[in-house]
């Protein structure tokens, strides 16, 4: 099981900083939407070539034009790039053929995917590498989270790793890692606090005591 630090509300300085806090906690830095949005794919070349041993993930959600953008995100070096289960299988298909292509993997988010069973187990034939259920944060404001739907995709996905994402705080975490998923995301839950440091260690330490036991 790994830990993925997502950097959302951050410019690139911030999330260079941020990381360097929480490095040896986390196996995975996602540049996020909003960062993405602000600061283009350079922020995922500038944290790459700050960090070039963690996994770097870009969080473009792609929904069209799967294989231009995949394309675009590995050369920038992200190392996993998430598209969409909304969106069609042929732009799933064309972002795992691209991806192959650079060595770089491929995170469905099944945000807002209504028969999230039936769904994963269709995109779960495409040969994607990873299926991440994930709360937003405007549901999370109406007090959803994912846990349940991770049971979900636990029971259905066979071939794919699990990933998890959606205001997952250290109290939340057992829940989580009790499930265990491939992936455990976090963002404002490392994020948000005064001694990220402190909080990433605590997470880490618990997803490796499930992992090892
Ligand atoms: O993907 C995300 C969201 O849609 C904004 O882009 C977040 O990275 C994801 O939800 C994890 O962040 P937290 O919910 O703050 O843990």
């Amino acid at each position: 099981m790994k830990l993925q630090l997502a950097l959302d509300l951050v410019n690139i300085p911030e999330a260079i900083k941020v990381v360097r806090e929480v490095e040896e906690y986390i196996d995975v830095v996602e540049i996020g939407t909003p960062v993405v949005i602000n600061e283009g794919l350079r922020a995922v070349m500038e944290v790459k070539q700050a960090f070039p041993n963690l996994t770097v993930l870009a969080d473009l959600k792609i929904m069209d034009a799967g294989a231009y953008e995949v394309m675009k995100a590995s050369e920038a070096g992200a190392d996993i790039i998430t598209v969409l289960g909304a969106t069609d299988d042929s732009t799933i298909k064309g972002a795992v053929e691209e991806a192959k292509k650079h060595g770089s993997k491929i995170l469905v988010d099944m945000i807002n995917v209504k028969d999230l069973a039936k769904r994963a187990y269709e995109i779960d034939e495409l040969g994607v590498d990873y299926i991440c259920v994930h709360t937003g944060y405007d549901l999370q404001a109406a007090g959803e989270n994912p846990f349940e739907q991770l049971q979900t995709i636990k029971r259905i996905v066979r071939r794919a790793k699990t990933a998890v994402a959606g205001g997952i705080k250290l109290d939340t975490l057992p829940e989580v890692v009790n499930a265990q998923p491939d992936l455990v995301i976090v963002g404002g839950g490392i994020t948000g606090q005064n001694d990220k440091k402190a909080v990433a260690a605590k997470m880490k330490e618990l997803i490796n005591q499930k992992t090892l036991a």
